[in-house]
């Protein structure tokens, strides 16, 4: 049986998936990661840790399912950054994650000397401390003794993708794929390959960089499986590949930890005007397949904050319930700009708020209107990208996937703010699912990505229901909340 494993490294937890050749879910194991915060705005992950928990899930989900897989796919939280010790394997110091806004004063030194239209032009990104660059530079600095080590050849960069490439080869494979080098910082998006020019303004040396592939082909051999592992890509682009959005204007948005919502764009990188990222797709042989990008730093984290900061629910899965107890959120505004705000804004020094609290605001209030930011801050998104793209391409349905996207109320609330269908597939792992497919590709299990659109089904269609001047009425009320946090 050609079944396929699939590691799916996410910023709020290890999952291991194993699916059947039709897409099927075989097997499943997961592992909550320890998040760090050693300082306000510094999120670190161990990247010990990240190994320990994933293999251990791979391992899991492989018993689980009682069959062999034929390959291996590797997905990733992206723009993490691991440096580690390439004779002992070892990290050099925790992984700085993509949340991590120690870097804001360096990216604004980099914005003062003019630097970001070029920055832009050559990688489709902004100079925010979300993307690799900023921090691999922080550690070389910071770290005692890294950089010089770095210019000897002693070291290693990678995003997730790379660190477990790694490891799963013994150390014999220091490779990326195409979407996770797309959010360096470093990477040329349109030459495909790092460039020289970029490295020169981060300071990074180009000894650190991992070799960049496409993102389907065999990258090296698990020993411990005595499988290839032959399909990579960050978790944003495997998601968009297992939703079978493949052809140009075709979109998704992934409710994890943030919330992102990405359009195809073909062969054609789209630069945008409203504040959207232009990022590499998943390809699967040397062409290069571009994507549009809005990236929401908080999505399913207000839930776990619920969870873990006001202890307000026990588990993410009762947040419904909560918010549901109450017939609205009685007019309170949530804007949790905890890691700054990302797409379409990009305030790295925002801070979150609760507006229009009133004596008879309860837990259940918050919580409805925490359910409600997530699907207002995609709702700005997706204005962006629809003012990006122009009324003929102006998206007509949205498929979603994610763990949030379990959340009906949620998605109900997100199709009467966008006045469209939202589709939730079956297989809401569809991360998990687009690395295993682009592994399956790259293995030869299927002959090519023709095979893939039939794998994708339906569970639930969202039919918008509210008026559009309800609708219009709420986004304008967002947008006066999110003006009143970047005024603060
Ligand atoms: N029923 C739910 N309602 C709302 N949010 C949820 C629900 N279940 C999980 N979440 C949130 O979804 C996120 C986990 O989704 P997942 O896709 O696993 O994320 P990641 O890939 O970032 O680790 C967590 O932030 C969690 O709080
Ligand atoms: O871990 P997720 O699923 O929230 O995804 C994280 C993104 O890749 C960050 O860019």
């Amino acid at each position: 049986m050609d079944a396929l494993l699939a590691l799916d490294q996410g910023t709020s937890s290890s999952r291991a998936v194993v699916f059947g050749r039709d897409g099927r879910m075989l097997a499943v194991a997961q592992r909550e990661l320890t998040q760090h915060f050693p300082q306000p705005g510094w999120v670190e992950h161990d990247a010990g840790e990240i190994w320990e928990g994933q293999i251990a899930c791979a391992r899991e989900a492989m018993s689980k399912a009682g069959v062999k897989a034929a390959a291996i796919g590797i997905t990733n939280q992206r723009e993490t950054v691991v440096l580690w010790d390439r004779k002992m394997g070892e990290p050099l110091h925790k992984a700085l994650v993509w949340q991590d806004r120690r870097t804001a004063a360096f990216c604004e030194s980099l914005k003062a000397q003019g630097l970001e239209p070029r920055v832009r032009e050559l990688t489709g990104l902004l100079l925010d401390p979300y993307f690799s660059a900023t921090k691999l530079r922080w550690l070389l600095d910071n770290v005692a003794g890294a950089r010089e080590r770095a210019e000897r050849g002693e070291l290693a960069f990678g995003t997730v993708d790379s660190w477990l490439l790694w490891k799963l080869t013994d150390g014999a494979v220091h490779a990326t794929d195409a979407s996770n080098a797309s959010r360096t910082l470093l990477f040329d998006i349109h030459r495909g390959d790092w460039s020289d020019e970029l490295l020169g303004i981060f300071g990074i040396p180009r000894a650190l960089l991992p070799e960049v592939r496409p993102s389907a082909g065999v990258f090296g051999q698990a020993a411990e499986f005595g499988v290839p592992i032959s399909g990579i890509a960050g978790d944003q682009q495997a998601a968009l590949f297992g939703q079978a959005a493949l052809q140009p204007g075709q979109a998704k948005n992934t409710y994890g930890t943030g919330c992102f919502l990405l359009m195809h764009t073909g062969t054609q990188a789209h630069m945008s005007t409203q504040g959207l990222l232009t990022t590499r797709a998943a390809q699967l042989d040397a062409l290069p397949q571009y994507a549009l990008e809005g990236s929401v730093f908080v999505g399913g984290a207000v839930v776990q904050w619920l969870r873990d900061g006001l202890h307000a629910v026990q588990a993410s899965s009762e947040v419904q319930a909560l918010a549901l107890s109450v017939p609205d959120a009685g007019g309170v505004m949530f804007v949790p700009a905890f890691a700054g705000l990302g797409a379409p804004y990009w305030r790295p020094d925002a801070r979150g708020a609760i507006l229009g609290l009133t004596r008879g605001s309860t837990q259940a209030h918050i919580a409805r209107a925490a359910l409600e930011s997530i699907a207002f801050q995609s709702a700005a998104v997706l204005a962006a990208m629809n003012a990006d793209v122009g009324a003929a391409e102006r998206l007509t349905e949205l498929r979603v996937d994610g763990g949030a996207s379990a959340n009906d109320l949620l998605m109900q609330f997100q199709a009467d703010l966008l006045g469209i269908p939202v589709l939730r597939p079956q297989v809401i792992e569809t991360t998990a699912l687009g690395a295993a497919l682009l592994a399956g590709i790259g293995a030869g299990v299927y002959a090519s990505a023709d095979e893939i659109g039939a794998i994708w089904q339906l569970d639930r269609a969202f039919e918008p229901r509210m008026s559009r001047d309800e609708a219009e009425a709420r986004l304008a009320q967002w947008d006066r909340a999110v003006r009143q946090v970047l005024a603060a």
